[in-house]
């Protein structure tokens, strides 16, 4: 494909048409010849005079129209330095949206890991927790009923041994206190009747008496002892009270290391509540996160309105209205020789794709746009537009990608498809029944209000998944050959247009936008001779001629400029179909698809003629068709 290699020829300036005074009357060389034929001849003179005021006034004019000439030369520079710039600001902007889409990716990545590491500390602590707290509760109550038992048992064997010590012991006394008491008896007695013998006897002896008192110390040294003995038993008392006291020191011991263990449970609580304070900080962290990301895509959003405003400021630069001119490549059943004039070599599906994807995307923002291929039958239109890679299922495909991509920033799209034929000014449905074809009668409704226009009886398929535009194609494909074999090759002797409707919605802003991209397969342009046809076949000749010439009519009167001039749509039906999407409101590209072949020569330059019409016409700045809803 040549890329732009349309053949601007630009206006013919009036200038050039002859020098005429700028109100309009007659120009100064005529009204200088004119004065030089109402002097004398002999006036020689006078007749110089006049000639050299003409030439004066002419090169007035001259410099007038250089200096005009010099204004428009700097308009143009600064139209293109504008374009330049916006398309700056636009790469800019993309980074930007690219940086920003990035960031928040980043965000929702870290927000998610967050979310999962602040789940999963959140499932572990509160684990650990409760085994912890349960395996504290039962060490404490084991120890608790362990002490307590031994404490019991400790404290009722002690007690057991003391009573039974003090029992023995006081046993003991008794014994020996009643032992002793009777000894004293005993001695008192023996000592009574000793007395009484020895004062008997006193008389008698006084070194019996001395005896006696002897007898007397010895029982009370005896007496002494017993003393000592029952002293020692107090004492061996003592020491079992002491004892008794040492095991309540080890009952004091035992509390004190439960105290212990309850000042344990107290720090482990005293760490669960550290945790719950990371907790409360991890969330924190998780809310700034959402506020972040919620920020960066209010960003976001507000980028792609600026995006959508600037990429409509390109497309207007670069103009509402684009030529391109594609140049198939020589199919190898094509024996003759190629025409010898050098063309680019061929582009691919996909370059020619690259130049419409930036009118897709105003599609998708809301604008009307109009892609025609024009060309002689075979010479490449229905590859161009339909084929497997062409520009119906290429654009399908982006605007599934893009409104995907949009959904992001609150968009969500529907998409209507609808596939019709106009042949012989009637309008064929492409996804109906190749029977009804000629038959039906299909009628188009405009809405001059909603600028929407309607197609009655078609049937429009929603495309909810990309695969549906390949199984439309094929459809209209079938349909169009079962119809052919009725008529004749009815590809070319028909103009089809895919019409994809893009109804997006903004749940976020509330704004709407409704764009229509239309595909539009040109019948063939071939100059077709009256005289050698007749009947059904005279009929398509001529409806085809008219169409095509009507669609050159309507693009010149478009590009005409004057505002409420009349534009002649309903001439054909195709104009009359494509009325909303041609015109200020719309952005146009057209295909002018031309054949390499020698044979061909002729339609190739009736093609680039009709390319070079349609480039010089200039269409008025579109407007976007989206409303802000309640
Ligand atoms: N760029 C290209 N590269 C390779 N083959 C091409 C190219 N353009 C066209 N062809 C081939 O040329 C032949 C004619 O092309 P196509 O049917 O698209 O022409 P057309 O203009 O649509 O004709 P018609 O008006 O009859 O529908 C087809 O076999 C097609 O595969």
């Amino acid at each position: 494909m040549s890329k732009g290699s349309a053949i601007p020829t630009g206006a013919r300036p009036a200038s050039a048409q002859g020098f005429r005074h700028p109100g309009g009357g007659e120009s100064a060389l005529e009204s200088g010849a004119k004065s030089v034929m109402k002097r004398k001849h002999t006036d020689i003179k006078g007749r110089l005079e006049d000639t050299e005021a003409a030439i004066a006034e002419m090169r007035e004019i001259q410099a007038q129209e250089r200096v005009e000439t010099m204004a428009l030369k700097e308009q143009l520079e600064d139209h293109k330095l504008r374009a330049y710039q916006l398309e700056t600001t636009r790469v800019t902007l993309e980074t930007q949206n690219t940086q920003a889409q990035f960031e928040l990716e980043l965000y929702q990545k870290k927000t998610s890991e967050l979310e999962r590491i602040l789940g999963d500390e959140r499932m572990a602590r509160a684990v650990e927790r409760d085994d912890a707290s349960k395996r504290l509760r039962d060490e404490t109550d084991e120890i608790r009923r362990r002490l307590r038992d031994e404490m019991d048992g400790i404290i009722r064997s002690h007690r057991e041994a003391l009573e039974t010590m003090e029992r023995r012991a006081r046993n003991d006394l008794e014994d020996e206190k009643s032992a002793r008491a009777r000894e004293i008896q005993e001695l008192k007695m023996q000592a009574a009747m000793e007395k009484q013998r020895m004062e008997l006897e006193m008389d008698g002896s006084g070194r019996d008496l001395r005896a006696i008192k002897a007898e007397l110390e010895t029982t009370r040294m005896e007496l002494e002892n017993a003393r000592n003995e029952l002293q020692r038993e107090k004492v061996m008392s003592a020491s079992l009270r002491d004892s008794l006291s040492e095991q309540s020191g080890a009952t004091l011991t035992l509390e004190s290391s439960s105290r212990a263990l309850r000042a344990r449970v107290e720090v482990l609580e005293s760490d669960g509540r550290a945790q719950a304070n990371n907790y409360a900080e991890l969330e924190e962290k998780l809310r700034q996160s959402y506020e972040e990301t919620r920020v960066a895509q209010e960003k976001l959003r507000a980028e792609e309105t600026l995006r959508r405003k600037l990429h409509n400021q390109v497309q207007e630069l670069k103009g509402n209205i684009r030529v391109f001119c594609r140049v198939r490549p020589t199919l190898p059943s094509e024996s003759e020789m190629p025409a010898d004039i050098r063309f680019p070599n061929a582009a691919h599906n996909p370059d020619v794709f690259e130049e419409i994807s930036q009118l897709v995307q105003s599609a998708l923002d809301g604008y009307n746009v109009c892609i025609f291929c024009y060309g002689q039958t075979g010479s490449g239109k229905t590859y161009t537009m339909s084929s497997e890679d062409g520009m119906i299922p290429r654009a399908v495909h982006q605007i599934y990608a893009t409104a995907k991509e949009l959904g992001e920033k609150g968009w969500s799209y529907k998409m209507e498809g609808s596939f019709v034929e106009v042949y012989n000014e009637n309008i064929n449905d492409l996804l109906g029944q190749a029977d009804d074809f000629d038959k039906k009668k299909h009628e188009i409704r405009h809405d001059p209000k909603e600028l929407k226009t309607t197609i009655t009886d078609i049937n429009t398929v929603t495309l909810d998944n990309p695969a549906k535009v390949e199984s439309i194609l094929r459809r209209a494909s079938q349909t169009r050959s079962v119809a052919a074999t009725k008529a004749n090759e009815r590809s070319s002797r028909s103009h089809s247009v895919f019409i994809l409707k893009l109804i997006g919605l903004n749940s976020v802003t509330g704004e709407r936008s409704e764009g229509t991209l239309n595909l539009v397969d040109l019948a063939g342009s071939e100059r077709l001779s009256h005289s050698q046809s007749t009947g059904e076949r005279l009929k398509e000749t001529q409806n085809i001629n008219r169409s095509l010439s009507c669609l050159g009519d309507v693009i010149a009167a478009l590009g005409n400029g004057k505002e409420n001039s009349h534009i002649p749509y309903r001439n054909s039906k195709l104009t009359y179909l494509l009325q909303y999407s041609l015109g200020g409101n719309s952005k146009c590209l057209m295909f002018v698809m031309v054949s390499p072949m020698q044979a061909h020569l002729n339609e190739t330059l009736t093609s680039l003629k009709f390319a070079t019409k349609v480039n010089n016409t200039s269409i008025g700045t579109a407007k976007r068709q989206a409303k802000i809803t309640g």
